[in-house]
């Protein structure tokens, strides 16, 4: 098992700053996701972590050794980094077997039960092992690409999108095999990818990058409930932002008063609620006009998704403190139970609001 530390990390092309300043810390035996719009430096990070580029500045240290120092970087082979692509990048002209079996010396004597054991513990039959890349699916050549960096006993795993090729049902059997399987053998491992459900299912920590730097690193769970921004909140999942007055652990919005997460203040501040916090109940125009106590809103528009539905909300009578709110959102819910265009509900808030600046 071992710990990556990515300190100052920088890489430019030309006029382009790749990456402006990454610091990162592994745990030894975690999993890492790395998030981001096409072309915030993802790729050119795992790059340089794997050897094939060096750094404009910054150092990387793979358990206390330093894999890259400034301009000075050890060779990829010498790294005891395994990494899978996109595409697997298996080699056509070699059968699967001697896909996997490519970096373990040919002197080894049990090599050939060491390729047979690999392809079991990725899931592969032993009867596709005398086959050629071309003869198995998109899926199974992942699964020889796993076993292929595997063979190599690496301290650390970058995988680059290695799911995206996959069809959907696919990709999640595939993230939950080799999440098993890497943990199984204790490897440190990093992903990149475009998807935020699968970085955080997949990971431990996931680090949000922005232009070459990192937004937000963190726990699932802290990056969906409490990003340090909108743009964050936004990136990770389905976000609801109501303008709110914040004080003394509570905010008042549109949709009254709210606990917040932490004790933040700002008579301008904003408030992020996640979908699944809101519940809807039918209700009627005539409760909404007489109701003293809780909210109720209008649905103004609803777009039917098949597993979701979206809905536009107009709130009828909005308690929010400086009335300068507009009482309107969009809800995405699970499902379609019924609630349609014109129909009146009744809106409750579970959890707490995350108050953002
Ligand atoms: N070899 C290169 N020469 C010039 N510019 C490059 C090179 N490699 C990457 N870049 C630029 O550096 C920036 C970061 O690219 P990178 O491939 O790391 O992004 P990414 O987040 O992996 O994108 P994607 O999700 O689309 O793969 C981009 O602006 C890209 O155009």
């Amino acid at each position: 098992m071992s710990v990556l530390d990515v300190s100052g990390l920088a890489k430019a092309y030309g006029p382009v700053k790749a990456l402006d300043g990454i610091d990162l810390h592994v745990r030894s035996g975690t999993r890492t996701a790395i998030v981001g719009p096409s072309g915030c430096g993802k790729t050119t990070l795992l790059r340089l972590i794997a050897g094939f580029e060096t750094p404009d500045s910054g150092r990387i240290l793979l358990d206390g050794q330093a894999l890259a120092e400034n301009r000075t970087a050890l060779p990829a082979h010498m790294r005891g980094v395994g990494v899978v692509s996109q595409d697997g990048a298996l080699f056509p002209h070699l059968t699967i077997a001697e896909n996997i079996g490519f970096g373990i010396p040919k002197s080894e004597p049990d090599r050939a039960a060491r390729i047979a054991e690999l392809a079991e513990t990725v899931g592969l039959k032993s009867a596709m092992l005398s086959r050629w890349p071309h003869e198995l699916s998109g899926g199974q050549q992942q699964r020889v690409a796993l076993a292929r960096a595997l063979a190599r006993k690496p301290h650390l795993m970058l995988l680059d999108e290695p799911f995206s090729a996959l069809d959907t049902s696919l990709r999640a059997a595939m993230r939950k095999v080799v999440a098993e399987l890497l943990e199984k053998a204790g490897v440190t491992t990093i992903l990149v990818t475009h998807d935020q459900a699968e970085a955080l299912s997949f990971a431990d920590q996931v680090a949000v990058m922005r232009d070459g730097r990192f937004a937000q690193v963190g726990t699932p769970r802290d990056l969906y409930f409490r990003p340090t921004d909108a743009t964050v909140a936004e990136f990770l999942g389905e976000t609801i932002l109501l303008p709110a007055h914040v004080a003394d652990g509570c905010a008042n919005c549109a949709l009254g008063r709210l606990a917040t997460h932490a004790p933040a203040n700002g008579a301008h501040a904003r408030i992020m609620l996640r979908p699944e916090q809101i519940a809807l109940e039918p209700a009627t125009r005539a409760e909404a006009q007489a109701a003293s106590t809780g909210i109720y809103a209008e649905v103004c528009a609803c777009e039917f998704a098949g597993a979701s539905t979206v809905l536009v909300l107009h709130i009828l009578n909005p308690r929010e403190a400086n009335g300068a709110v507009p009482p309107r959102f969009t809800l995405r819910r699970a499902g379609f139970d019924g609630i349609e265009t014109g129909a009146v509900v009744r809106v409750s808030v579970s959890g707490r609001a995350h108050p953002l600046a």
